[in-house]
């Protein structure tokens, strides 16, 4: 099994690029499923949640190809309409298939997902959402089982909270729906926004993208896309933390400012400086002299992400007082907390809320990651512990960022990959 070990201690200088995001990607390459043909999505990180993807794609029959971080995907070859349990068990994002499956071929059978052991992350919203459609579904061992013979119809969905993956799926069966869906409470998260500029390109309009209120105008076929996948920006959030914990300085590239501003103002406010250049699409960043406390509740967009809770948590840590995090999104994402404390870190948890009292060093050891955003908690941690560092189980990791410990070097970090016996 890989491991990663680091050094602590290094400056990072220099330019590190982002890539595109995981958590839009996604989505692209399920409305691939929608189309007779071929769509190409640019810009695809090559990581292994979207090699798993493909890899459930190509059971269904259509082929992915990747050129650089370019995607081809022959939506043509369309045979199956299943998605086993060992093809969806790693990831959450496996259960946006069930959406166009269901709508392109009335009838889907799909796995219940796995994904981040975060929390208990239902789908009664997707299921809700597709029967508002006109799907008869039921759920039997562990598989949603999904038809709709005549075809799905637009109809008024209201989310009973904002889901993003949940907004993706009735986003993405919709298009093919006969009439006008409308959905209620629907996720703002940029990534949906991308998906909406997706599907227009499929021929699909679709208005309201980046408020609570979506509309769909759902069409008899649509055409193949080509599209480039909007920036990560959570992976761009990760390396600004990097630059705040060892920036001399470091600039973050590509990534788009208007999705960081929830993370800078808590940054600003812990005192790092920052100077922003939009035309260039990049973010220079250095490590402030002391570090100060933050108060800090996750929310959905534009709120500070959840999938940045553990990243940030690692600046606490370090700080020169009390911090507060209250995660409001899922009931356990404090897993890296306990492996923080055995880097030296004073984190104390109650419920939802951890209590970082800052510590003057984190100091290195060998430590296990849990979840994806826990991983990278837990590398950003390596980065600045006196000594050496060894985070293990990086497949966790591996499934969300793309070469970090690659990205990471080439601005000055001791970081290296090893196999582990
Ligand atoms: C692949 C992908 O894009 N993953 C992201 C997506 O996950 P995902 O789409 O799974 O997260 P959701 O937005 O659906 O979850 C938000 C909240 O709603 C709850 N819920 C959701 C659906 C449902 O049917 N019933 C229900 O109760 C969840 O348990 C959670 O408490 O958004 C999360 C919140 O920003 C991110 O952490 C994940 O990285
Ligand atoms: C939690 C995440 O992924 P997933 O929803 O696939 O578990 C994530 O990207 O941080």
């Amino acid at each position: 099994m890989d491991a990663l070990r680091i050094v602590g201690g290094a400056a990072l200088r220099g330019v590190v690029d982002v890539s595109g995001a995981k958590n839009a990607s996604l989505p692209a390459m399920a409305a691939a499923l929608l189309a007779d043909g071929t769509s190409t999505l640019r810009g695809a990180p090559d990581l292994a949640d979207i090699r798993t993807l493909a890899t459930l794609l190509g059971h269904l029959g259509v082929r992915t190809t990747r050129h650089g971080n370019d995607l081809a995907m022959d939506g043509s070859g369309l045979t199956g309409t299943e998605a086993p349990y060992e093809l969806v068990r790693t990831m959450r994002a496996t259960i946006l298939v069930l959406g166009p499956l269901l709508a392109r071929c009335g009838e889907a059978k799909v796995s219940l997902p796995g994904g981040c052991a975060i929390g208990a992350r239902p789908v009664d919203q997707h299921l809700v959402g597709l029967r508002a459609l006109g799907a008869e579904i039921g759920i039997s061992h562990g598989y949603v089982i999904a038809r709709a013979a005549k075809g799905l119809v637009g109809a008024d969905v209201t989310f009973d909270m904002q889901t993003v993956t949940g907004t993706e799926n009735i986003m993405l069966a919709a298009a093919l729906a006969k009439g006008t869906t409308r959905l209620h409470n629907a996720a703002c998260e940029p990534e949906v926004v991308d998906l909406a500029e997706l599907l227009a390109k499929m021929g699909v309009p679709v208005h309201g993208a980046g408020t609570d209120c979506i509309t769909i105008e759902g069409q008899k076929t649509v055409s193949p896309y080509d599209h480039h996948v909007v920036a990560d920006r959570i992976e761009c959030g990760t390396l600004l933390i990097a630059g705040a914990l060892a920036g001399y300085p470091l600039t973050v590239r590509g990534g788009n400012i208007a999705h960081q501003e929830s993370l800078l103002h808590k940054l600003r406010t812990m005192g790092c400086s920052i100077a922003v250049d939009a035309p260039q699409k990049s973010i220079t960043i250095a490590k402030p002299q002391v570090v100060g406390p933050v108060e800090v509740q996750t929310a959905p967009y534009p709120g500070f992400p959840t999938d940045m809770q553990a990243q940030l948590m690692v600046p606490m840590a370090l700080a020169s007082g009390t911090s507060v995090f209250t995660e409001t999104i899922f009931e356990n994402r404090f897993m890296h907390v306990d492996e923080l404390n055995r880097m030296g870190a004073n984190i104390r948890v109650d419920g939802r809320t951890a209590v970082v009292h800052g510590v003057k060093a984190l100091s290195g050891t060998t430590v296990m990651a849990t979840d994806l955003r826990a991983s990278a908690c837990l590398v950003l941690a390596g980065l600045v512990a006196e000594g050496e560092t060894t985070v293990r189980r990086v497949y966790h990791l591996d499934r969300g960022y793309e070469g970090l410990e690659k990205k990471l070097a080439k601005v000055g970090a001791t970081i290296r990959r090893f196999v582990e016996i």
